[in-house]
């Protein structure tokens, strides 16, 4: 078993951020959630991790995120991102945006920095620039009962942004939203990963998402989760309506979509 975080993994994985080798989780009381499955991560990649629910997406998430050790295997994560008092290699988006309801966005957006005891204007400064970079500027001063459910979101974004981590690691981020926010989330994503280069892993049950997102799908079989297939997807960059109306798109998703279902198939039969 070993969980590490170094400057930069060894050898050839110079320019990989993550790298699971042979990891496997097993929780208390025996249930075996993950692997084992091996997956290196490139630096400033975005990967989608799919898989149908209970497969062990967010067990993988939480082995990379350091909240839990594997079983067995390896988990590296590279880089150790102190760029700021309270800077991390890593930062975590929930499906839930858990903000504070008594607080302001401002104080909200603020907080891993105010845990690090960073000086009150240096987290206005980052407070205002993760503010911007989600479009809300405007309402840094508001509470979160004044927020749609894609302001929240966008809220809980700039939080694992304050800290200006060099890996967003995003749990369903966009899962009990509407179509038509996911989409404009999904967009203003994928702008925030080529403006800024961080290096995504994005976990979503859903095939359209992860093929319009990502430069990678990683499918996942049922529990324990190991993978099942990987796709490199093709599109055009930027990625637009365009891509999301193209036949090269329905293909992609028809791929993905029949790997899945044929990971689910194969282990019913096992
Ligand atoms: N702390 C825990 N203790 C025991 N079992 C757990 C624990 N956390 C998760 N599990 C089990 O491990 C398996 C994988 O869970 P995990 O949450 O990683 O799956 P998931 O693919 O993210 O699911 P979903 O898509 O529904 O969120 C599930 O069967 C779950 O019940």
């Amino acid at each position: 078993m070993a969980l590490s975080s170094s400057p930069d993994l060894d050898g050839p994985a110079a320019a990989c951020a993550i790298r699971l080798h042979a990891a496997t989780k097993v929780y208390r009381g025996g249930v075996e959630a993950l692997g084992p499955i091996d997956l290196d991560i490139g630096r400033g990649e975005f990967v989608s991790l799919l898989g149908s629910s209970g497969c062990g997406k967010s067990t993988a998430l939480r082995l990379i995120a350091g909240l839990a050790r594997p079983s067995s295997g390896s988990v590296r994560v590279a880089g150790e991102a102190t760029r700021r008092p309270g800077g991390h290699a890593i930062g975590f988006v929930f499906q839930e945006p858990t903000l504070m309801p008594w607080s302001s966005v401002r104080a909200n957006v603020g907080l891993p920095l105010k845990i690090a005891h960073a000086p009150a204007a240096e987290i206005a400064r980052h407070v205002d620039a993760a503010l911007a970079r989600v479009e809300l500027s405007d309402f840094a001063e508001a509470y979160p009962r004044e927020l749609s459910g894609g302001m929240k979101m966008r809220v809980s974004l700039a939080r694992a942004l304050v800290t200006d981590p060099d890996i967003l690691l995003m749990d369903e981020p966009f899962a009990a939203l509407d179509e038509i926010t996911r989409f404009r989330l999904n967009d203003d994503l994928l702008a925030l990963w080529r403006d800024l280069g961080k290096t995504i892993l994005f976990v979503t049950h859903s095939v359209f998402e992860s093929v319009y997102l990502s430069q990678r799908v990683v499918v996942m079989s049922p529990r324990p989760g190991r993978i099942a297939a990987e796709f490199r997807i093709e599109a055009p960059e930027p990625r637009g309506a365009e891509f999301r109306t193209s036949t090269g798109y329905a293909a992609q998703c028809r791929d993905v979509s029949r790997a899945l279902a044929d990971a689910s198939a194969a282990q019913v039969r096992a």
